[in-house]
């Protein structure tokens, strides 16, 4: 049995929300603890499904993880490298990062294609070119990734795409490699950083995370240690865009302010008034919005994750905006849906053209994580108490936990109902 989301909108949100840690962060820190060869202990995770698949896939290779409350302790002692061609690999994107870790640790991994949200292909090239750089073998084997190398070797990498999956997923399979590794056109977002914090609390030498050119020497063990997450900026920013979509009020409690620097200039741009402080950022809505372009890039652009909630809030401003996504060029399922609940958009490649339009409760279907968003943002937004029914809810409870809690204590009417 599933649930649907349902949202009986037209309530401005008022109060405070806390923001837990970043979904991104924690699904490439629970594989990066197997290269340690004692405890690893994560706190502020979310309480998310990805989080809690990757906790059976750590327990099907063999390591013993405990997890409650927002902390994994993950001891690796009876870890071994078992194929996993099908199962819960098949349920998250990011189990492409067992490719990594399990090489780096064992040199040898046997990894099904990675699921989760298919909005449009998603290659892995760059990873295996960067595992065939540090002299691994890659074959593709009846669908599965079958990654071997007797001794991996410290190489120069030059991304052709700055992949936050590839660069970190280099990052783990060189970390303990013999002699240096240099990724060239490295991703910059902030769970890049994260995961190279956690590596170097682990025993690894990390230098650059967070800047084109990351330097990897690698080390011959690594350890256990304790990690907090990051907060998750695309929750944050998911309430920060559903507070001026509603014209409400709302602290976004325990953020980065300087992660959120693209979204609340683009809310600024628009009219909401926006206040940073040192970890939180309060959104002031408005009656009436300007209508603005938006482009989605790498970090520190306007994040793609966003664009979908982005292009909800966009049906308020008086013109016509444009949002275009540089990072995924058809990144769009959520424009047939908020086309039922009366929104006036249209794709042109890798644009859409939204109007101002009034929306209206429908019955729609979240068809991955951030159409999710889309749609209930889209909910709220909908005027007088008409109700939206999302179904697709497993999508949205990859990316946010406490979901129905935190609007209904912001004000909005939400609750769950089966499907
Ligand atoms: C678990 C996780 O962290 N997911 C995030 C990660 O996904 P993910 O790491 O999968 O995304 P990438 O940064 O790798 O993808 C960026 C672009 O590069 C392309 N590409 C990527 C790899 C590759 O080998 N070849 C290639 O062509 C992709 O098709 C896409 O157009 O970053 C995306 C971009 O910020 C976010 O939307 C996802 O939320
Ligand atoms: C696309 C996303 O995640 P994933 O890469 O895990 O599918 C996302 O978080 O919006």
């Amino acid at each position: 049995m599933t649930d649907k989301l349902m949202i009986a909108g037209g309530r401005p949100l008022r109060g405070t929300v806390t923001i837990s840690g970043a979904k991104n962060s924690a699904v490439a820190l629970i594989p990066a603890a197997l290269l340690a060869e004692t405890t690893v202990v994560l706190d502020n995770l979310p309480d998310i499904s990805d989080v809690a698949i990757y906790a059976e896939l750590l327990e099907e290779l063999g390591a013993r993880v405990h997890y409650a409350d927002g902390q994994m302790t993950i001891d690796p002692s009876g870890l071994r490298s078992k194929p996993l061609p099908n199962g819960n690999v098949k349920k998250l994107r990011a189990s492409y990062y067992l490719m990594g870790a399990l090489l780096g640790r064992f040199g040898e991994a046997l990894i099904g294609m990675p699921g989760g949200c298919n909005f449009e292909p998603r290659p892995i090239d760059q990873h295996i070119k960067g595992f065939e750089a540090l002299g691994a073998t890659v074959e593709n084997e009846h669908g599965s990734i079958h990654i071997t190398s007797k001794s991996l070797q410290g190489a120069k990498i030059y991304l052709d795409v700055a992949s936050v999956g590839a660069t970190i997923n280099i990052m783990l399979a060189s970390a303990r490699a013999s002699g240096v590794t240099i990724i060239e056109n490295a991703a910059k977002e902030p769970e890049i950083i994260d995961v190279a914090t956690l590596l170097s609390s682990m025993g690894a030498k990390i230098k650059g995370a967070g800047t084109e050119t990351i330097r990897i020497q690698g080390v011959k063990e690594m350890h256990g240690c304790r990690h907090s997450i990051i907060p998750d900026r695309i929750q944050a920013g998911t309430y920060m865009i559903a507070a001026a979509a509603t014209s409400g009020d709302v602290l976004v409690d325990n953020v980065i302010p300087k992660h959120m620097e693209a979204l609340t200039a683009k809310l600024q741009e628009m009219g909401a008034h926006v206040y940073e402080m040192d970890e939180a950022i309060r959104v002031v809505g408005q009656p009436e919005y300007a209508h603005i372009d938006v482009k989605a890039l790498v970090y520190p652009g306007f994040a793609t994750d966003l664009q979908s909630p982005m292009t909800s809030l966009l049906t308020r401003g008086n013109g016509v905006s444009i949002l275009t996504d540089y990072v995924y060029s058809s990144r769009f399922k959520h424009v047939p849906e908020l086309q039922r609940m009366g929104a006036n958009i249209r794709v042109e490649g890798r644009s859409a053209i939204i109007q101002k339009s009034a929306l209206n409760g429908a019955k729609v279907r979240a068809t991955d994580l951030r159409a999710g968003a889309s749609l209930f943002v889209a909910g709220l937004m909908v005027p007088n108490g008409g109700v939206t029914e999302i179904t697709g809810y497993e999508y949205i409870r990859r990316g946010y936990d406490l979901l129905t809690d935190n609007l209904s204590r912001l004000g909005a009417e939400v609750w769950l109902e089966r499907e």
